[in-house]
């Protein structure tokens, strides 16, 4: 877990600060990062300040892929949002009493994070970068929730000047790029982009935006490159584009976001941040986890415990817990087998089965984990340090 690290607001762009010979023709769509106004009536504040209201407030994405991924991971945790229809933009989870739902753009949700309107939010760590710009009281809370996996990237074409280009390095190299003709870069992240173009040498580029589909833009002779997120890649290949090496500018996923001043000043936010943490660890820890249990014929449990532990992928999360399995002889309860019950990461599973059979292990059966608590998240103890307390 880490805070926003590395973007400082001088790496934006503004007209102001861009050097001489990199010239841009969008213009950046700019969000007031100031708090909201209050209407006063009478000297009296007709809107409650941000500051001043009881509630705290999740944003949730409201619409597009994180949406729907977002309402499941939360069901998952036993956390239900429960909103009554999908244009209204408020709704609670009965499990978290005092907290609001507000259903937001996914750019919205960081700057109204920024803004002070919203206290936490579930977005794409792209989404945070591009329109946080570096504002450190971001904070990441969780920086991987399992989800929206994908990279934002630079990509040119495979075929003409580019067809030998294969690093950004190749790329800010190329004597094709002057101030009169300079490489043109279509994309999204208007911040990121160029704040990397910039870090990366390129001296000579201009940028022009659109809302989708920028995978067009070479073939149709609007920009030389794109900078856009990619995940499968099948939408570059299907465009002859190409990643190249040391192009990529982000790996993200869906993570979970917070104001450092409503956690450290906003009544319950802390504790609500708590909660949430912990169950979403409990789930993520779990989901990648089977319990196994395996029956062993043994003369005692410190034997069969030996045995267990003498094979690599049979230790569990903190051992295995072996219980003796009682039958009756001669009028008399013994124990000839011994019940284990240990805890297997999902990519070990076949090989757990394996060792366990190697050993004497009969009777396996695998069944899916819903939570694992642990004691304390490292992520709490992580954040209560970034935060001072
Ligand atoms: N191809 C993809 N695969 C996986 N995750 C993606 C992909 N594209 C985008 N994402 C993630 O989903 C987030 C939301 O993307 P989406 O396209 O749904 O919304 P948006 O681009 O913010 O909205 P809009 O396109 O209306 O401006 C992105 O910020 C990113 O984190
Ligand atoms: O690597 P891939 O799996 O092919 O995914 C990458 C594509 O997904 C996103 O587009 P989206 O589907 O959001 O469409 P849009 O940006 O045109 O709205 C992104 O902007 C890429 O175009
Ligand atoms: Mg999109």
């Amino acid at each position: 877990m880490s805070a926003i690290q590395s973007l400082s607001p001088q790496g934006l762009y503004s007209s102001a600060s861009v050097p001489a010979k990199i010239s841009l023709k969008f213009t950046v769509s700019c969000c007031s990062l100031a708090p909201s106004p209050v209407t006063v009536v009478n000297g009296n504040a007709a809107e409650k300040r941000p500051q001043e209201r009881n509630e705290i407030r999740l944003g949730l994405p409201s619409k597009g892929r994180m949406a729907a991924d977002t309402i499941d991971l939360l069901k998952d945790c036993q956390l239900s949002v429960k909103q009554v229809n999908p244009r209204q933009y408020v709704a609670e989870i009965s499990q978290l009493p005092n907290l609001e739902v507000w259903f937001q753009r996914p750019k919205d949700v960081v700057r109204k994070l920024v803004n002070g309107d919203l206290d936490l939010g579930i977005v794409g760590l792209d989404t945070v970068h591009e329109h946080g710009q570096g504002n450190e009281d971001l904070i990441i809370i969780h920086d991987a929730l399992e989800f929206g996996d994908c990279r934002l990237s630079l990509a040119i074409p495979k075929y003409g000047i580019f067809e030998n280009v294969n690093s950004i390095k190749d790329l800010a190299e190329m004597p094709q790029w002057t101030p009169e003709r300079p490489l043109r870069v279509a994309t999204g992240f208007t911040y990121m982009g160029p704040k990397f173009l910039k870090e990366n040498g390129l001296k000579y580029v201009t940028f022009s935006t659109a809302d989708g589909a920028l995978e067009a833009a070479p073939a149709m002779g609007i920009a030389d490159a794109i900078v856009d997120l990619v995940s499968s890649g099948t939408t570059l290949r299907e465009n002859n584009l190409k990643e190249i090496e040391g192009g990529v500018i982000l790996e993200s996923q869906a993570v979970l976001v917070a104001s450092r001043k409503s956690l450290v000043q906003r009544k319950g936010v802390l504790d609500i941040t708590h909660e949430m943490l912990e169950r979403l660890e409990a789930h993520l820890r779990a989901i990648g986890q089977f319990t196994v249990t395996a029956n062993m014929r043994g003369s005692s449990a410190e034997e069969v415990a030996e045995r267990v532990l003498s094979q690599p992928s049979l230790s569990g999360l903190q051992g295995p817990t072996i219980s003796p399995v009682f039958c009756k002889r001669n009028g008399r309860a013994v124990a000839d087998y011994y019940a284990i019950v240990i805890c297997v990461p999902k990519k070990a599973l076949y090989k757990s089965v394996q060792q366990l059979r190697a050993i004497g292990g009969s009777g396996v059966l695998v069944s899916p984990l819903t939570y694992i608590f642990d004691e304390e998240t490292p992520r709490w103890r992580q954040l209560l340090s970034e935060l001072g307390l």
